[in-house]
This record gives C-alpha cells, sequence and structure tokens, in this order.
C-alpha cells in the first residue's frame, strides 16, 4: 500500500465555504491530536481551546473529546493495529494522515460509529489534510475494520503465558515500563494490574473538594446534582457534563476541583496526632495549590497557619489565587532552602506537606498523552528531587511535628524507595506513624501499612502515596 505524495497541512473546507466535507467534532479532534503528537501540547489545555474557536459544545463538544482523550490513550494499541493493517511502520506514515487513521481506527474499534461512517469520514479528513492519500487511507482503514479489538490483541500481542506485561501493555495501550511499575506496585498480581490499566482507560470522574467552614457537602451536592464521596468528608462527585469552573460555589471559593485521593492525604495530615503547639503549617510543593487550598480552609478553622512555597513563579501565583481569603502566605522560593532563607527555619512546622513532583504515573487517567511522554530516564532526576525536598522538609519539621510525604505516582521507587532513603539519610530520628489510621475508619484496600497506596481501580481516586513520619 502507499499514500501518494501526501499533502501537509489543513486547509479544511469548513462550513462557512459552503462544502462541509469533514464534520466539525472530527476535524476538532484531529486539529488537537495533531497538536499533542507534533507540537508536544496537552491535550486538556489545548483541546478547550479549539473547541472554543470552533463554537463547539453539547453534543459535539462531547464527541470531540471523546475521540481526543481515547485516541490518545489508546494510541499504543492503535499504533500496533495501523502498523499491522498498513502493512509499513505506522511511524513512517506521513504525520497528518497517521493522526487522522488513528482516529478512524478509534472510532472502528471504541466506539458505536458504524464502520462506513468511521471510514468514509477519516477518508474525508485525510482528504484535506493529506491530499493523495485518500486511497491508501481507505484501504487501511477497511482492513482495520476487518476484525474487533479482541481479534487484532489476540493476533498482535504476545502470549499472556510467557509475557504478561508484554500482553497487558499491548491489550491495554500503555508502555510496557508503566505496566512492569503497576505490577510490581500491586505485588505481582497481574489481575488487579489489568483492572488498573483498565481503569486508566476510562474517563475519570470530576470530584470537587467542599471547602471546610465554606461549605457543606451534602448541600454542594445538592447544589450541583452531585453525590457526597465515599471516603473524603469534603468531597462531591459530579455527574459529568458541563465545565466544573462554571459552577458558583468553584467561583466563589466555596469549593474547588480536586481528586478525592488529594483531599484524603491533605486531610491525613492535618488529622495526624501531634504534641504540644499546632499553629504552623508547611506545604513545601504548594502549586497549583489544591492541598493548600484545603489545607488552609481546615488551618482557619484551627487557628493555624500554613506557609506555602512554590518555586515556579507563575505556579506560586496560582497558589496565592486559590488560597484566597485563607491563613497561607505563599513564599516564591526553592523549598530545599529550609535553614537557608530566613522564613523557612528549621525545626519550627508541626506539619509539613511534601507534595514531591514526580512521575504523575496515579494520574494516567487525566493526562491521556503522559503515558507515552514519560520515560524511565525521567526516574533519576525526580527521585533525587524527592530525596533532597524530604531531606529539607524534615529538617523543618519540629520535633514531635508530623510529615506527610505525598506523590501521585504509585512507582515503588519514587514511594518507598524515596522516602525509606531519604529518612535514613536525613540524620535526624523519625519514625513511621501507620498512615491508614489517619483516613477515614474502615476504608477499604489500604494494605498492611505504615504506608498507604490509593488506586483507581479499589477507591475511584488517583493513584496517590502517603507516607506520615513523626520526627523524634
Ligand atoms: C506534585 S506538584 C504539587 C501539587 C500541589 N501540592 C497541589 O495539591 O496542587 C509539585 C510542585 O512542586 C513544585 N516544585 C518543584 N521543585 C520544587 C522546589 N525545589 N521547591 C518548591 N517547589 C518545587 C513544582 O513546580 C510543582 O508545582
Amino acid at each position: 500500500m502507499r499514500d501518494t505524495a501526501p499533502r501537509r497541512g489543513t486547509d479544511r473546507r469548513g462550513p462557512r465555504s459552503g462544502r462541509p466535507p469533514v464534520d466539525q467534532p472530527r476535524h476538532a479532534a484531529y486539529e488537537a491530536v495533531a497538536a499533542v503528537n507534533r507540537d508536544d501540547a496537552y491535550a486538556n489545555l489545548v483541546l478547550p481551546a479549539i473547541l472554543r474557536e470552533q463554537g463547539l459544545i453539547g453534543r459535539d463538544a462531547a464527541f470531540a473529546t471523546e475521540l481526543t482523550y481515547g485516541t490518545l490513550r489508546r494510541l499504543g494499541t492503535l499504533d500496533a493495529i495501523l502498523t499491522s493493517a498498513a502493512g509499513r511502520d505506522v511511524q513512517r506514515i506521513d504525520p497528518p494522515v497517521r493522526d487522522a487513521l488513528r482516529l478512524g481506527a478509534y472510532q472502528l474499534l471504541h466506539t458505536r460509529v458504524p464502520a462506513h461512517a468511521a471510514v468514509s469520514s477519516t477518508v474525508d479528513l485525510v482528504r484535506t489534510v493529506g491530499q493523495g492519500a485518500t486511497g491508501f487511507a481507505n484501504a487501511v482503514l477497511r482492513e482495520v475494520a476487518g476484525r474487533d479489538l479482541d481479534e487484532w490483541v489476540s493476533r498482535l500481542a504476545p502470549p499472556l503465558e510467557t509475557d504478561p506485561i508484554g500482553h497487558l501493555a499491548l491489550a491495554y495501550s500503555h508502555p510496557q515500563w508503566i505496566v512492569r511499575a503497576f505490577a510490581e506496585a500491586l505485588g505481582g498480581d497481574l489481575g488487579e494490574t489489568t483492572r488498573l490499566l483498565i481503569e486508566d482507560n476510562e474517563r475519570p470522574p470530576v470530584h470537587l473538594c467542599a471547602r471546610p467552614g465554606l461549605a457543606d457537602p451534602v448541600e454542594l451536592a445538592d447544589e450541583t446534582g452531585g453525590t457526597p464521596g465515599a471516603f473524603s468528608p469534603y468531597a462531591v462527585y459530579l455527574d459529568g457534563g458541563g465545565s466544573p469552573g462554571d459552577l458558583a460555589a468553584v467561583a466563589d471559593g466555596r469549593a474547588h476541583v480536586q481528586d478525592e485521593g488529594s483531599q484524603l492525604v491533605a486531610t491525613a495530615l492535618a488529622v495526624a496526632p501531634v504534641d504540644g503547639p499546632d499553629g504552623r503549617w508547611l506545604d513545601l510543593c504548594a502549586g497549583p495549590g489544591g492541598k493548600s487550598g484545603l489545607l488552609g480552609a481546615i488551618a482557619a478553622q484551627r487557628g493555624a497557619r500554613l506557609t506555602a512555597v512554590e518555586v515556579a513563579e507563575h505556579r506560586a501565583r496560582l497558589v496565592a489565587n486559590a488560597t484566597r481569603g485563607l491563613p497561607v502566605t505563599v513564599l516564591n522560593t526553592d523549598g530545599r532552602l529550609v535553614g537557608a532563607e530566613p522564613k523557612l527555619p528549621e525545626r519550627h512546622f508541626d506539619r509539613v506537606l511534601v507534595d514531591a513532583p514526580c512521575t504523575g504515573l496515579g494520574s494516567l487517567r487525566r493526562r491521556p498523552e503522559a503515558r507515552w511522554r514519560r520515560q524511565p530516564s525521567d526516574l533519576p532526576a525526580l527521585t533525587r528531587l524527592q530525596r533532597e525536598l524530604l531531606a529539607a522538609g524534615l529538617r523543618a519539621v519540629r520535633p514531635g511535628g508530623v510529615l506527610a510525604y505525598v506523590t501521585c505516582s504509585p512507582h515503588t521507587v519514587e514511594t518507598h524507595v524515596s522516602v525509606t532513603e531519604a529518612a535514613r539519610r536525613s540524620g535526624t530520628p523519625v519514625d513511621f506513624v501507620d498512615a491508614r489510621s489517619a483516613l477515614p475508619t474502615g476504608m477499604p484496600g489500604l494494605g498492611d501499612g505504615p504506608t498507604v497506596q490509593l488506586w483507581p481501580h479499589r477507591h475511584g481516586t488517583d493513584a496517590m502515596f502517603l507516607a506520615l513520619l513523626r520526627r523524634g
């Protein structure tokens, strides 16, 4: 099969020119997927801008979103199938045609769009983005349509028995190194690993945090048409649809959008027992301010004050916005300067949060392209930073005070290894507190302690890791 002289560019003849060759939602999805793959854009930023620019709302916006997010999540599996169907490595197909084919294959294998509509609309799209390649695109998509997803997986994936990681990676569209890391964090349980991978490919729910003292979760659920959360005392699950930023409660600062797992780990720091004074709290990695917003609201109720540190200037501004009206002081500085920066004295704080920069493998549901961008080679620099920030946090906490180490990744190198290494090297006496005791009573699936790993497939949250340490 040959794609003859495909032409780059997008000379789309939109409805305004009188000829609508490609419907708007599909074209919007194409533009978003192309921007992500070509320009390293982020889908969650670029797609809303495209939808706004093209005036897409309601069902059209939902369809464009489903196509964009679904195609990006399933990229690994779709590319393997397209490589087979095209008889050549998908990487050698002209990028605009390749992205159009990915969208077409996604519709064929993952949606209820009838096959003829998926094929013809993709060929129309290819006509506008890669002229001359329509015959090629038509032939490839007909080949894809010849099998359903299960048939393609059994044809292309290595056997589960001999290569379980390779099999799961292809079947559930994750890079192998991530599947391996998840399986290790789940104690080698491949059934659970599979459930996690399936969950990662679903659209994540939107959770609100009803700020303590400012909103009641039951009333907020009534007001927003949502449901009170299962675990966090502040959580409300939204039913989907609409933009949460448009909700009155979010606009007027009574609530903010925050995964329930993030709420739980921030609350755990606030409820862990400390001996003695309890008025000085520190968030050493605060941007964009979700946990500072919740901790600041709790601090207001308890007469405490939170210092929120963020090294990136624009993110420090986001923290200031997220904590307006709360007893929070934002410092735009490097958290590792504890002891050197006068506003960050050693042995000073009663409660310290180190929500360290990490690979973010625990929130792949929310960032569809992230799994393909992250590399194992990202780990050394991140884990070094995690240990340095943890060491700084341990210097900042006073004897008898408590520190929460949190990552939005279940990778054991970022969780257990980082926290035990940093504690060991700190030269400070520290004890692990059983983090389960700082989470809601009766919460299932928390393991044997003392650290806790939350999971999308167990708890419906991001895969947040929590270790609580008390300085002796
Ligand atoms: C995982 S995010 C924190 C999320 C935040 N706690 C929340 O709930 O919204 C990590 C943050 O640490 C910041 N960061 C990275 N290195 C830092 C450093 N050396 N000192 C302070 N902040 C740092 C990053 O810019 C990023 O905003």
